[in-house]
This record gives C-alpha cells, sequence and structure tokens, in this order.
C-alpha cells in the first residue's frame, strides 16, 4: 500500500524544494537576475520565475487533483521538462508509522498547496544570500497542516567548498525536522522584524514589547528559522504586506515544533484555496507556544484595530 497522502505530499515538496534552491543558485551564478518591478518594495526576479515553474509543474504532475496556489503569475506552457521532477524524500516517507490520526485519510478536495518560491527577493538581488528561502505550505481544508522550509544558501559563509543549502520540515502533530532546536536565552527578549518593509506600525508594535534587541532580516521564512532555532523569541511585523505564501510553511512548521503564528490580533490565518490572499492583521509569531499571549497583550489598541483581519 502506499504511504498516506499527506506524507507523499511533504515527500514530494522536500524534493522539489531542493531542485528549486538549485534553479536559485544556478540563476544567480549567470549574474543576470532578471529583476522586474511588481509594485513598489516589490521585486520578482528570474529565479523566482524559474523556481515556481519548477515546484508548481512537478506539484500539479504528481498531484493533478490538489489546489495549487503559487505567488509569481506565470505561464507554465514552456516549462524546461528538467525542471520536473516526480521523486519523494526517502527520509520524510520513513514517518508512515507516526501520522496523526486527523491526517490519515486527508481527501485531495480539501488540500490547498501555496507556494512561494524565492522569499526574501529584496535581500535576494541585494547579497543577503542566507535570508532566502523555499517555502511549501500545505493546508488541509483552513488549517496549515504541514511545511518545507529550504535555505538554499546555508552554509555559504563558509567558503566556495561547502555544501549548501539544508531543508527544514514539519508535520503539525507528529514534528519537525532538520535543524537543532534551541530554546531563546532566558533573560533576553529578542525580536526580529522586516528589513525592508519597516513603517511606523510596525516600530510602534515592536517598541510596545521592548525587547532587548531588534533583528531586523528579509524573509518570513528566515524569520521563523530564527525562532525555531532559538535566536528570537518573536516575530512581529504588524503590516500587511505578508500573504498566505509566505506564511503557510512557516506557520505550519512553527506549530509541529511547539510555537505559534497569528496575526497581532491572535487570530489563526486561514488557507483554504478561496482565501484572500493578502495578510491583513500582520504576524505575530513566537518560538514558544506559551510566550505568544504576553506579546499579544502587549499590542497597542490602534494597530490592532488598524490591523483587524478582513
Ligand atoms: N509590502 C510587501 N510587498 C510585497 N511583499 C511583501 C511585502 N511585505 C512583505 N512581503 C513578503 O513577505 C516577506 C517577508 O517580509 P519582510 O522581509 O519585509 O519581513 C518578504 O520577503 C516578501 O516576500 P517575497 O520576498 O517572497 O516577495
Ligand atoms: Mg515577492
Ligand atoms: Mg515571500
Ligand atoms: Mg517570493
Amino acid at each position: 500500500m502506499s504511504e498516506p497522502l499527506i506524507l507523499r505530499l511533504v515527500a514530494s515538496s522536500v524534493s522539489v524544494a531542493n531542485m528549486a534552491g538549485r534553479i536559485i543558485r544556478d540563476i544567480l551564478k549567470t549574474g543576470d537576475l532578471g529583476i522586474v518591478e511588481k509594485g513598489l518594495n516589490d521585486l520578482q526576479t528570474e529565479a523566482d520565475r524559474n523556481a515556481q515553474k519548477c515546484i508548481v509543474s512537478s506539484l500539479m504532475k504528481a498531484f493533478p487533483d490538489v489546489a495549487i496556489i503559487g505567488e509569481e503569475t506565470l505561464d507554465y506552457s514552456d516549462v524546461n521538462p528538467d525542471w520536473i521532477t516526480m521523486d519523494q524524500d526517502a527520509d520524510v516517507l520513513k514517518h508512515a508509522g507516526s501520522i496523526p490520526d486527523d491526517l490519515k485519510n486527508i481527501s485531495a478536495k480539501d488540500i490547498c498547496i501555496w507556494v512561494d518560491p524565492l522569499d526574501g527577493t529584496a535581500e535576494f538581488t541585494q547579497g543577503l544570500l542566507d535570508h532566502v528561502t523555499v517555502l511549501i505550505g500545505i493546508a488541509v481544508k483552513e488549517k496549515a497542516v504541514a511545511g518545507v522550509i529550504y535555505q538554499p544558501y546555508y552554509n555559504y559563509q563558509n567558503g566556495p567548498q561547502a555544501e549548501l543549502g539544508r531543508t527544514i520540515w514539519g508535520i503539525v502533530g507528529l514534528g519537525a525536522f532538520g535543524f537543532e532546536q534551541v530554546k531563546p536565552p532566558a533573560k533576553e527578549r529578542i525580536i526580529t522584524t522586516t528589513r525592508s518593509h519597516m513603517d511606523g506600525a510596525v516600530k510602534g508594535a515592536i517598541d510596545a514589547c521592548q525587547p532587548t534587541k531588534i533583528l531586523r532580516v528579509g524573509g518570513a521564512g528566515h524569520k521563523v528559522l530564527l525562532l525555531i532555532e532559538g535566536k528570537a523569541h518573536a516575530y512581529l511585523f504588524a503590516s500587511p504586506g505578508c500573504k498566505k505564501w509566505d506564511t503557510c510553511a512557516p506557520e505550519a512548521v512553527l506549530h509541529a515544533m511547539g510555537g505559534k503564528l497569528t496575526d497581532v490580533n491572535g487570530n489563526f490565518y486561514q488557507y483554504h484555496s478561496g482565501v484572500k490572499l493578502r495578510n491583513d492583521g500582520g504576524t505575530l509569531a513566537t518560538c514558544l507556544f506559551e510566550d505568544h499571549p504576553w506579546y499579544l497583550s502587549k499590542m497597542p489598541e490602534a494597530i490592532r484595530c488598524t490591523l483587524k483581519s478582513k
């Protein structure tokens, strides 16, 4: 008998995220990023386009009955056949015996896969390569239940011989894998936030939490990696810039390891295929589930009202 659908989805996502990471690294090596301005402070490169073609074409072929929503608007008629992979990561498939009961019998019609082929595009164009991640999030009905975060330039500070890239994945109720889970320092309050989309509300919400340190870095995926590795206590972005493909995979991985991600009013985002793309309520995520209410209680009333999820 074949493995449960949720595990096959994650195993395929891990394999295809690795291939997308190779495509991203190849584009950077050419030196021509093919940058397009989609809007104010909103860029797209050839790496975003090609990585999404690889991910969406591969997953569509493997799971034709599942809804897939990617960040970039693209024409899929000219996809390079070498970019289509049907591989499924063997290490993921080994967990077939430990799937939580509520995910054992899911149906393809209830699934939506959210694809951010390259999260941290602004930082990618500026050479801040460790801020870049490939995000594939899997939702069943409205809930983010599984996610893959591939970091294509992990290790790049260690010189040209270093082996690049790492895969982090998780399934809520099963666990999260591919990283060393470390608790954040007890006597500090480190908050990570945007470096390229800062505004008054983002700053006001952070100040209200009186952090001991602020880490301004790019990418939703990268900031959640800082949480799961204990380098920050909270990720706070009191602004509606992120979309469902930015938060689905990070939220699932964070929940799988014991953290929590919501909007700044404490509401969970919904991820079914008909949902509004924009995360109107901002982002408040904590490494430890039990810390979340404290940060929530510090959110200024004016910011909570402005960022009510619609
Ligand atoms: N105003 C915005 N316009 C477009 N994308 C945004 C905006 N704000 C946030 N994002 C997306 O959310 C990610 C996290 O935001 P930030 O780095 O500012 O904390 C960004 O890397 C970007 O994803 P992407 O790079 O995939 O387009
Ligand atoms: Mg983008
Ligand atoms: Mg993104
Ligand atoms: Mg992106």
